[in-house]
């Protein structure tokens, strides 16, 4: 990060209100896991294998080769330097592939964790050493052309033969056709198949199997399996998502993994202890995405908020210099709301994790209370992560003008790679709908007298509207969790209210479900909103937090609170818990905020500590020099090889001179 820097950043820097380092430390988690950080990066960042043509340049196939190229390198060198630890990897991991996804993204992210998670120890015995050295490598087949989100609709079979001790697995209809599946396409040998069970005639829903699909020899599709790449996508251009289809291929009985369900020899069913243990990877993955919503959130923000103080545009006062276009208010309407929320969800996503690590480990030792809310939290968590992410990513490209639309910003790339997050491992609509299934089911155990736990323990007591005419503080983090606490209570009742009126009315439970779902999924995302803002303000009373820094992360944490406020306002309105006043109130703190947070935005952006390399931004260097390095960019398109296009000759020229004969 050396070398000169642009006049205006520096300025920004030397007048920051706090040293980012502390904040750099606050997010990562002590000085000792950033050094660590910075090693593993550097590792990567100074290594010229790692380098590679910038891949927006390049074709499919191309992208292919060269994110395998690297990946393989990854493997190799992270081996022979022994990253291991889990935080290790990942922090190499996302070095080695900035925006992008590494090749065997599905194989470390889904393949891997089934067999730690679903696999007996035989099996564990059996498969794991190969795919943890990439001996052998898997994808997660569930999605089929016909269905993604329904999965009791999926339509593979594996029916059990006794006779042989084995399952035959089909694809009945095109519609079967596994589809979508990351790395399956041209890289997996193996993969985790889900499909219907068939025993003695019987269908028992959806089960995983271990499924190998091409030789280990030549990496042919073995016999009776279809697999190809499913052509090109908005983004992921260098991944291969793909498609399967099987034609009666036969796999042992001890390929079904059986840590919860079993298939006896004699064809005998053992039942698990819940039917969504075989659900558990996508919960896994669900915790994942709201950890990586608000770090690419924070990767955006960060390019448009350094771009913002070294562009400068327009004239503000006559005869003044040229402000930088972070001065103007309704750029930091723009741009600091998001940054709020990529600190909330940065936080949002420890505490998923740590949520997930306590509850997976009690699972995993037979004790499955906590499986519902772990469900109910991470899918409405993923949800409104991937949601607030894709909304504040597209925010950021736009506030960078022209050239936020060019692939050197980074922007596009971002936006492309992970916008689905809204829909793969749970539509987010689905996915607000299965929290507000819990949120139903606890509102009613709550009537009923019972205590409720956990992130749903507020809607047992019911809390009182406070009087009319009472002043508020509005920026007093207590009263705003208070707000969005009876926020989501009212919502939850008055979708319960609405559930019981569409039933009285005469309607069964599916089609009052359907009738009441816009309400149930306000009521869901206003439920996990509250967990998000009560989450960072409860991170903020971290007695080991040094004064600097947690005043600047306070108004942080009130800003996302308020602008959330201001934003639904309606809700708030509504409810009867805040006034007009309040509102008006609220709108104006945000001003007052975002003028306190100027001097301290690019100090905010640079604690997220995102190295050059990783970042991938000309727009978001952090020596500012944007444009130098946009020209020297754009000079090395492939376009621009030569400087008379082959397209010239064979069609411009003639098209030209017989233009000019007519005239
Ligand atoms: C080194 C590091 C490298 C790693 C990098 C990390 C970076 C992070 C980013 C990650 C990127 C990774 C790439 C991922 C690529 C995408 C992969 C996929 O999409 S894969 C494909 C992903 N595909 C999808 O996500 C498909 C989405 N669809 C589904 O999950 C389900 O079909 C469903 C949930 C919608 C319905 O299921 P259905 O069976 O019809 O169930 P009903 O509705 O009838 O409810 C019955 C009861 O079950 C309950 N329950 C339900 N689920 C669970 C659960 N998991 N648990 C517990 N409970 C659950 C439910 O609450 C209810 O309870 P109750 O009220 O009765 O008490
Ligand atoms: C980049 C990418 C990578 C992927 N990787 C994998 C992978 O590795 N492995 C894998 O198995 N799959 C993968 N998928 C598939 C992904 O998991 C599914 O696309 C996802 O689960 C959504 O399912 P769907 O496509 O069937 O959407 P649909 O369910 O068809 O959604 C269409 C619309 O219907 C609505 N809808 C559906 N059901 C309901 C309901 N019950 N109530 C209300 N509305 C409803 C949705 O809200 C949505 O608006 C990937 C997808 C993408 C885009």
């Amino acid at each position: 990060m050396a070398g000169t820097v642009n006049p205006d950043l520096r300025k920004e820097r030397e007048n920051a209100s706090f040293h980012p380092e502390k904040v750099t430390n606050f997010l990562y988690g002590g000085p000792g896991v950033v050094k660590r950080k910075r090693e593993l990066e550097s590792l990567v960042l100074n290594d010229p294998d790692f380098q590679s043509e910038d891949l927006n340049f390049l074709s499919r196939e191309q992208q292919y080769e060269t994110q395998m190229k690297k990946s393989i390198l990854m493997v190799t060198k992270g081996e022979k330097l022994k990253i291991t630890d889990v935080q290790d990897r990942s922090f190499y991991t996302s070095a080695v592939s900035g925006s992008d996804s590494f090749s065997f993204g599905l194989h470390v992210a889904m393949f891997l964790p089934t067999l730690y998670g679903q696999a007996t120890q035989e099996q564990k015995d059996k498969w794991l050493k190969m795919a943890e050295k990439y001996a052998i490598l898997g994808t997660y087949a569930q999605t089929e052309m016909g269905h993604g989100t329904f999965l009791r609709g999926l339509e593979t079979t594996a029916t059990y033969d006794p006779t042989t001790q084995e399952f035959v697995i089909n694809t009945p209809t095109i519609t079967a056709y596994k589809w979508w599946p990351g790395g399956l396409g041209k890289t997996s040998n193996y993969c985790v198949l889900m499909a219907q069970l068939y025993i003695h005639g019987k269908s028992y829903g959806p089960h995983p199997f271990m499924v190998q699909i091409r030789s280990l020899q030549d990496h042919k599709p073995l016999p009776g399996v279809t697999v190809g790449d499913i052509g090109p996508k908005f983004g992921y251009g260098s991944v291969d998502n793909g498609f399967l289809a099987f034609n009666n291929v036969r796999i042992p009985r001890e390929n079904m993994l059986m840590k919860y369900s079993k298939v006896e020899p004699d064809g005998t069913y053992v039942k698990p202890p819940s039917t969504k243990l075989a659900y558990g990877t996508m919960v896994q993955v669900r915790a994942n995405i709201v950890v990586n919503s608000g770090r690419v959130l924070a990767k955006a923000v960060t390019i448009a908020t350094r771009y913002s103080c070294v562009r400068r545009q327009s004239e503000m006062k006559p005869g003044h210099p040229e402000p930088q276009v972070l001065d103007y208010v309704t750029q930091q309407y723009k741009l600091f709301p998001y940054l709020a929320a990529a600190y909330a969800f940065w936080l949002t996503g420890q505490t998923m994790m740590s949520v997930y690590t306590t509850s997976s480990n009690q699972i995993s030792k037979g004790d499955i209370s906590a499986l519902p809310e772990l469900h109910a939290l991470s899918a409405g968590l993923k949800a409104l992560s991937s949601w607030v992410a894709n909304v504040g990513m597209e925010e950021c490209r736009m506030a960078c003008g022209g050239h936020g639309y060019s692939h050197a910003s980074g922007l596009p790339r971002l936006y492309a790679n992970m916008t689905p997050g809204a829909t793969y491992e749970g539509e987010n609509t689905v996915m607000m709908l299965q929290t507000a299934r819990y949120l139903m089911k606890s509102y009613n155990q709550s009537l009923q007298g019972e205590k409720l736990a956990g992130s749903v323990a507020y809607l047992s007591g019911v809390q009182p509207v406070p009087a009319a005419g009472r002043t508020r503080n509005m920026l007093d983090l207590g009263v705003l969790c208070d707000a969005y606490r009876h926020r989501a209570a009212r919502l939850v009742h008055e979708a319960a209210v609405q559930l019981r009126n569409e039933r009285q009315a005469g309607k069964d439970q599916p089609d009052a479900w359907n009738a009441a779902s816009v309400d149930l999924v306000k009521a869901a995302m206003a439920h996990s909103q509250y967990f998000v803002v009560k989450n960072f303000a409860e991170r903020l009373t971290d007695s080991t937090l040094d004064s600097s820094i947690s005043d600047v992360l306070t108004r942080l944490c009130q800003l996302h609170a308020l602008h959330g406020l201001v934003t639904n306002s309606g809700d708030f309105l509504e409810d009867g818990y805040l006034t007009g006043t309040d509102v008006r109130q609220a709108r104006r703190h945000i001003n007052a905020l975002m003028a306190k947070l100027r001097p301290d935005a690019v100090a905010l952006v640079d604690a997220f500590d995102f190295p050059d390399g990783i970042l991938n931004s000309v727009l978001g260097r952090y020596d500012g020099n944007v444009y130098e390095h946009l020209l020297e960019w754009a000079k090395a398109s492939p376009l621009n090889k030569t400087d008379v296009h082959q397209s010239y000759h064979k069609y411009l020229k003639p098209f030209l001179e017989d233009n000019r004969a007519k005239l």
